[in-house]
């Protein structure tokens, strides 16, 4: 799914009014009736009270339509007009009008504190205060209204935006935001909806589709998507009957220390789970033993050290290596790392402890393969290409690190970003509950998996992304977020993968 500036959406606004022959006003009544009838599928009639704060601008506009349905369904509604400027846009206005057919209670104005009504936390707030128009810091009395909003607990409802935050960059800090519970977003997915700096403002999301012009949407020309269950169905390559083990790649997972095989195990087992022909590891001595009982569907090579591997088996064939779990960042195992990108010329995998030998001896990163695959956290991450002043400013360096290089980089997080070159692929599946111990491993397997089965590097990445949330996604539903442990997300990536393609497997049986 495309992720679309507000400039973009303006002009598919446009184009769709002149296109589809209709007013702005239109537009507007069928954006925001679709809002109301969000409201009213959860609301149910509820008598509870509805205070919708409106803009003046065509946001406020949206809030007016939405009062309007909300009255004429029995709902106790009060509007409230932030009257943050004279400048009323036409369809504000018109809708202005519109209210007084369906009621005799005019919508209160607020100009100052002093207006302010009170909120009760039982309250249902709807705001609609600014939406993708909003160009420059809430400030004043407004600022002090989205706070007595937000201090208020009250369950809110954002329109298009939750008022404050710009689509485009990161708000300042101590800037005055709507902290929403759901917000009800127009066409498209805002980039900021993503960002771990302003994600907590927008609670539950939901686009709308208001029938913006098809084929000007599909035009349009983005860098930036949002992967879902639409985006990766057709990534899928399905298995042949008539195929052997030998058809869906040998990977190698290279690491583990003494205390930490744990790691590799995870990540093997995940590869594997992912649907590997074979898979090796390559460990310090100290782990055969808890490798070979732990999985013993994989196959076992030992470095000369005991403790940590300080060496690459150069001969091995391996149609794919994941390098770092696990593994620390002596000087031996730098020697390692050195030794396996000399001697790799196809993609490599490089998670936690390589990415941390690579940030300590930055020479190596010329040795990368090109399209190799980097799973940084934001510690890795910062360690790797130093400090960002925001969110937007991190994409922009990781997109510069990822052109120099020619490396495809996956920012792990809540949302996670899959970054190559110019592109950007932010992950929508996956729970807090994958907040745990050695989930990152796990997702090291997934996609070096799926490189050795001959993904694309940055397929195998987003799709591999996606497969381990919804990986995460199956484990909470059945252990609940406290109770997932990474093991869980090794073991039911195949469950995953069946929930997802299932459609496609099945018209292969048939
Ligand atoms: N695109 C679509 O597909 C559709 C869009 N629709 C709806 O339209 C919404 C966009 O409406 P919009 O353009 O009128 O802007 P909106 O957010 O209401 O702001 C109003 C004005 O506020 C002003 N202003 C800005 N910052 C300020 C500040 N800090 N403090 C004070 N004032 C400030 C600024 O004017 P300025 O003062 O800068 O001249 C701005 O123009 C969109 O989010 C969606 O809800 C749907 O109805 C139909 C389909
Ligand atoms: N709140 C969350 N929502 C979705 N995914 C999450 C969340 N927290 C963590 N994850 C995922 O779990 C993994 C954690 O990786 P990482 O930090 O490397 O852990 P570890 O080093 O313990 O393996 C990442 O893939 C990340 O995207
Ligand atoms: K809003």
């Amino acid at each position: 799914m495309k992720i679309l500036s507000a400039e973009q959406l303006s002009e598919a606004d446009k184009i769709s009014i002149e296109k589809q022959g209709i007013t702005s006003e239109k537009l507007m009544e069928r954006a925001a009736t679709l809002v109301f009838n969000e409201i009213h599928k959860r609301l149910q009639g509820a008598p509870i009270p509805v205070k919708i704060f409106c803009g003046i601008g065509n946001n406020g506009g949206d809030g007016l339509v939405v009062a309007r349905h909300l009255i004429q369904h029995g709902y106790h509604v009060t509007v409230y007009v932030v009257n943050y400027s004279d400048k009323r846009s036409d369809d504000f206005l018109s809708n202005y009008e519109r209210l007084k057919e369906v009621t005799n209670d005019w919508p209160k104005l607020i100009k100052k504190e002093n207006d302010f009504p009170d909120i009760d936390t039982g309250d249902f707030l709807i705001d609609a205060i600014f939406g993708i128009g909003l160009n420059r810091p809430i400030e004043g009395w407004v600022a002090k209204l989205v706070k007595h909003m937000n201090d208020s607990q009250a369950f809110t409802l954002s329109v298009d935006m939750p008022s404050g935050l710009f689509s485009d960059k990161v708000p300042g800090e101590k800037a005055a935001i709507i902290e929403a519970d759901y917000t009800l977003s127009f066409q498209a997915p805002k980039l900021v909806f993503f960002l771990p700096e302003t994600m907590d403002y927008v609670g539950d999301l939901q686009i709308i589709d208001i029938g913006l012009d098809r084929e000007f949407l599909a035009g349009l020309s983005t860098k930036t998507y949002l992967i879902n269950k639409d985006s990766v169905l057709p990534l899928y390559k399905q298995r042949k009957k008539n195929s052997h083990k030998g058809d869906y790649g040998h990977v190698l997972i290279a690491g583990g220390s003494y205390g930490k095989m744990g790691s590799v195990l995870l990540t093997a087992t995940a590869a594997l789970r992912t649907g590997s022909g074979l898979c090796s590891l390559y460990i310090p001595k100290c782990g055969y033993e808890i490798i070979q009982t732990g999985l013993p569907e994989a196959m076992v090579l030992t470095d000369p050290e005991n403790d940590m591997v300080s060496d690459y088996p150069e001969d091995f064939d391996a149609d794919v290596v994941c390098f770092g779990m696990g593994a620390g960042t002596d000087k031996k195992s730098v020697q390692a790392l050195k030794k396996l990108l000399e001697t790799s010329d196809s993609p490599v995998v490089i998670d936690a402890d390589g990415l941390n030998i690579l940030s300590a001896n930055m020479e190596l990163l010329g040795l990368l393969p090109e399209n190799s695959v980097l799973t940084p956290h934001p510690g890795e991450l910062k360690r790797l290409i130093g400090e960002w002043k925001d969110d937007f400013h991190k994409l922009e360096m990781v997109k510069a690190f990822s052109k120099k290089h020619k490396v495809v980089v996956v920012i792990k997080g809540a949302h996670t970003f899959t970054i190559n070159r110019e592109e950007i692929f932010i992950n929508n599946s996956g729970n807090p509950g994958m907040a745990t111990a050695g989930s990152g491993d796990v997702l090291s397997g997934v996609i070096t998996s799926l490189i050795g089965q001959s993904y694309e590097p940055v397929v195998a990445a987003v799709l591999g992304v996606f497969l381990h949330g919804l990986s995460g996604d199956i484990s909470s539903r059945e252990l609940g977020y406290e109770g997932v442990m990474a093991g869980d997300i090794a073991a039911n990536i195949g469950r995953a993968v069946k929930d997802l393609f299932s459609r496609e497997m099945k018209d292969q049986e048939n």
